[in-house]
């Protein structure tokens, strides 16, 4: 079991509503400060292909103001990957992408993508990166993690979110048993996609896992709570949870 369950406060759609009307505010490095005085121990940023939202200079700010680990999401290209070198993060994690696609909607596949990530991977590493990969929780991924000598992955928490009643009983059991297999294996195991506080207690609960990667509700939350308080209640419902 890790001691202190991290979380990784994902500031895409802060960004969203400043792209909505092209001004600079709000500002997503000042929301990343502000979750950090919340208690965050992460700020995790999505630059996608078609920057919907994080732009490249929001990752360079956010690369050079942060005092805690910045964990930069990517899609496995060469564009992103000049992109992390430039600014050496904290964190790399390596995401699938489609541009037609809403959000994020299934785990990187580590396993087909096996040649094409592992030079990636290496270069990221050598560059002083902690690699994670966003996968489903499926035992070909995490031995393709393993193989890929990736030291975490990030456990696809979508489907979870999305189902109920049983189907979501299984869901957990799923993740539960690929995070027990990622830490037997010496990686790292993380989750994040579309977590509340309805459905992340049973996620938190689960001792492998070392870190949550939260977003969109919870810039949600802080229109209502404000973003200080949307964090804090997240903090709260997470270590009530690891108990
Ligand atoms: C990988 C993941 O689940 C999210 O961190 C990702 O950023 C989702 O993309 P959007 O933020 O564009 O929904
Ligand atoms: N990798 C998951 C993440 O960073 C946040 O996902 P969400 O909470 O915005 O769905």
């Amino acid at each position: 079991m890790t001691d202190h369950l991290r979380l990784g406060v994902n500031i895409d759609h802060v960004a969203t509503i400043r792209n909505a009307r092209g001004t600079r505010y709000p500002d997503p490095v000042r929301a990343a400060l502000a979750a950090q005085a919340a208690g965050a121990d992460g700020i995790t940023a999505h630059l996608r292909e078609d920057r919907r939202h994080i732009t490249d200079e929001d990752i360079a700010r956010l690369s050079a103001e942060l005092d805690i680990p910045f964990n930069f999401e990517m899609a496995a290209t060469e564009e992103m990957l000049a992109i992390a070198l430039r600014h050496r993060p904290h964190a790399v994690c390596l995401v699938p992408e489609r541009r037609e696609e809403r959000t994020t909607e299934g785990g990187l596949d580590a396993a087909g993508l096996h040649n094409h990530l592992a030079p990636m991977i290496d270069r990221l590493r050598e560059a002083g990166c902690r690699v994670s990969l966003f996968i489903e929780a499926d035992p070909r991924q995490i031995e393709a993690a393993l193989r890929l000598r990736a030291p975490v992955v990030e456990l696809h928490t979508g489907r979870y979110c999305e189902v109920e009643g049983t189907e979501r009983t299984a869901e957990l059991r799923r993740i539960a048993d690929m995070a027990a297999l990622a830490a037997k294996n010496g990686i790292e195991p993380h989750a994040g996609h579309g977590l509340t506080y309805d459905n992340v207690g049973p996620i938190a609960a689960i001792p492998q896992i070392a870190e949550l990667n939260i977003g969109h509700f919870l810039i949600g939350e802080a229109i209502f709570l404000g973003l200080h308080e949307s964090v804090a209640e997240m903090r709260r419902q997470m270590d009530a949870a690891r108990g």
